[in-house]
């Protein structure tokens, strides 16, 4: 950046790699790389295409790191997720993301000093605060930890009565793990209580089920959310939350409880949102809550009947969206991701095609931009988006969209219209959330199917690829002890990992097009996927800028 502020969008020319390739960029969604065993469902299921990579190391096959501070999360121990792996790929940096930048706020009292704060602390004398959010330490979208210190800090600064409306999960943490988050949260809201807070859950409902679709895939699942937060209404009514999740449980999983309302003794729901009332959607991520945010700040909105819109004051604890604004009050100040490589790979004549299904749609779009929707130049690229499927749970259509984005990338390779090629590959990942472990097993070889026909494109026009991954996930179905055995519940069952985990990922490079001489360094043994989007602009002919994470290829003399 020059000293004047201006950005200079032009990159240099690499010194040895040529321009004019087309790179296809392919990610599997939570495909990482673990020991072999029975619930290793990548090396279980055939997988020819990414074994045959798997070959060419260490000089065009190697892992980097997906989780941790290698992704900006705050701890060693926080496993990668869609959202901080994509912004990482496609920005070249490592930018502290929105976890950390929440527990920076609440450690430092900052978020009490905001706009935000200050918009919806002008309701606590007279209405009632709502906090609506994802309900585990899975740290993915939220954080219980963080719940806790904001309802700690706002019934501090006045907040008379407060709702919380939850979303349980059980995706990012064990199935079943919800009654205990519940049984938490209760206690807290027990103790506010004896201090005249008048404190209470007001509704819940299994994040899949209920308010968290994303992309704009289902928009009944925020609709059965909007019912049971905003209008009080829902199948089910209880008493007491714990017992709903209890009873709710018997016949569904975490992720897709069915929508319930707490009532009082007159079977009156105790949280309704009404006019002059604040909200608060407490997940930090972004995007499992922009349908949500849209229903509570457009006037003019149409995606279901919201039946009654009230006059709220909202604010995300974050601002989800930096292009469209939304919301246009929040808490904290959300990653500023710039100079993304997308931005200067089009700037500098990238004719880029960027292509999933619906559900990581967004992932190799809006994350891979640095949280941006749209275009940077309509004419140089083109986002095509593959409808999924709704309305069920992955494991029954295991194989997914990946033909058919597989089949997208391979013409669009072929056209010659394009010069990167972009794709995510869901299947590991949206599979591997179901704990369906055979379901996961062929999910796997579905997306192995779909590199198969992006490479085999990339063969016939004389291209490069570069395969990775965003984390973990589909590598290990199981919970393990600290020495790698599976933990098995009470009742002897095997304890089933629904979540993304900590492992590396694979990256492979290779392609008629690579130049000779092109290798991994042997320098960069901590590379993340950071470190991705130098590597990418080199096999553009492009050197990165400067304050990228470096590059993890050189060009050997032969
Ligand atoms: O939102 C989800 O589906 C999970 O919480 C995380 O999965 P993703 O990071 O792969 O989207
Ligand atoms: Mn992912
Ligand atoms: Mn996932």
């Amino acid at each position: 950046m020059g000293s004047s502020g201006q950005v200079s969008w032009k990159l240099e020319d690499h010194p040895k790699l040529p321009k004019g390739k087309t790179v296809a960029v392919v990610v599997l969604d939570g495909w990482g790389e673990n020991k072999p065993d029975e619930y290793n469902c990548i090396h279980v299921a055939q997988t020819p295409t990414m074994d045959s990579l798997k070959q060419g190391a260490p000089e065009k096959w190697r892992l980097v790191k997906a989780h941790g501070p290698a992704v900006g999360l705050p701890t060693e121990d926080d496993m990668g997720n869609s959202e901080v792996g994509h912004n990482a790929l496609g920005a070249g940096r490592i930018f502290a993301q929105g976890a950390k930048l929440v527990d920076q706020a609440l450690a430092s009292g900052k978020i009490y000093e905001g706009e935000g704060f200050k918009y919806i602390s002008e309701c606590f004398q007279n209405a009632t605060l709502h906090l609506i959010g994802l309900l585990s330490d899975g740290g993915v979208h939220s954080r219980l930890d963080q719940l806790q210190l904001l309802l700690k800090g706002v019934s501090e600064r006045g907040a008379k009565r407060i709702r919380v409306h939850v979303l349980t999960d059980g995706r990012d943490v064990l199935d079943g793990s919800s009654v205990g988050f519940v049984e938490t949260l209760e206690n807290d809201l027990a103790k506010l209580r004896e201090k005249g807070v008048d404190a209470k859950i007001a509704s819940g409902g299994g994040r899949m089920y209920v308010t968290m679709d994303r992309y704009e895939n289902d928009w009944d699942v925020v609709k059965r959310g909007w019912d049971a937060q905003v209008l009080g209404e829902a199948p089910y009514k209880f008493t007491n939350a714990v017992e709903a999740v209890k009873k709710l449980r018997e016949n569904a999983n975490d992720q897709y409880l069915p929508p319930f309302v707490i009532v009082d003794e007159n079977n009156k729901a105790v949280g309704p949102i009404v006019d002059g009332d604040a909200v608060v959607t407490f997940n930090f991520r972004a995007d499992r809550m922009v349908m949500l945010a849209k229903a509570l700040e457009y006037p003019d909105f149409d995606k279901f009947d919201r039946v009654r819109f009230p006059k709220i004051r909202y604010a995300g604890m974050l601002q989800y969206d930096g292009e469209l604004k939304l919301p246009s009050k929040y808490l904290v100040s959300p990653p500023e991701i710039d100079r993304t490589s997308g931005e200067y790979l089009v700037k500098n004549g990238i004719r880029t095609f960027a292509c999933s299904e619906t559900v990581k749609f967004g992932h190799v779009t809006f994350f891979w931009n640095g949280n941006r929707s749209g275009y940077f130049n309509s004419e140089l690229e083109e986002y095509v988006e593959i409808p999924s499927d709704v309305g069920i749970t992955f494991n029954v259509k295991p194989n997914m969209k990946a033909l058919e984005i597989g089949e997208k990338a391979r013409d669009a390779i072929l056209s010659r219209k394009f010069d990167q090629v972009r794709v995510n590959i869901p299947n590991g990942d949206m599979v591997g959330h179901t704990g369906d472990i055979q379901a996961t097993v062929v999910a796997c070889k579905a997306a192995d199917e779909a590199v198969k026909m992006i490479l085999d494109a990339i063969e016939q026009v004389g291209g490069i690829y570069v395969v990775t991954a965003d984390h973990g996930n589909a590598e290990d179905m199981v919970k393990r002890n600290k020495s790698g055995q599976p933990l098995k519940h009470k009742n002897g069952e095997l304890q089933i990992l629904t979540s993304h985990t900590c492992l590396p990922v694979p990256i492979a490079i290779g392609g008629p097009g690579l130049a000779p001489g092109v290798r991994f360094r042997k320098d960069v043994p901590t590379g993340g996927l950071a470190n991705v989007a130098a590597t990418v602009m080199n096999l553009h002919g492009f050197v990165a800028p400067s304050d990228y994470e470096t590059t993890l290829i050189e060009v050997a003399d032969n």
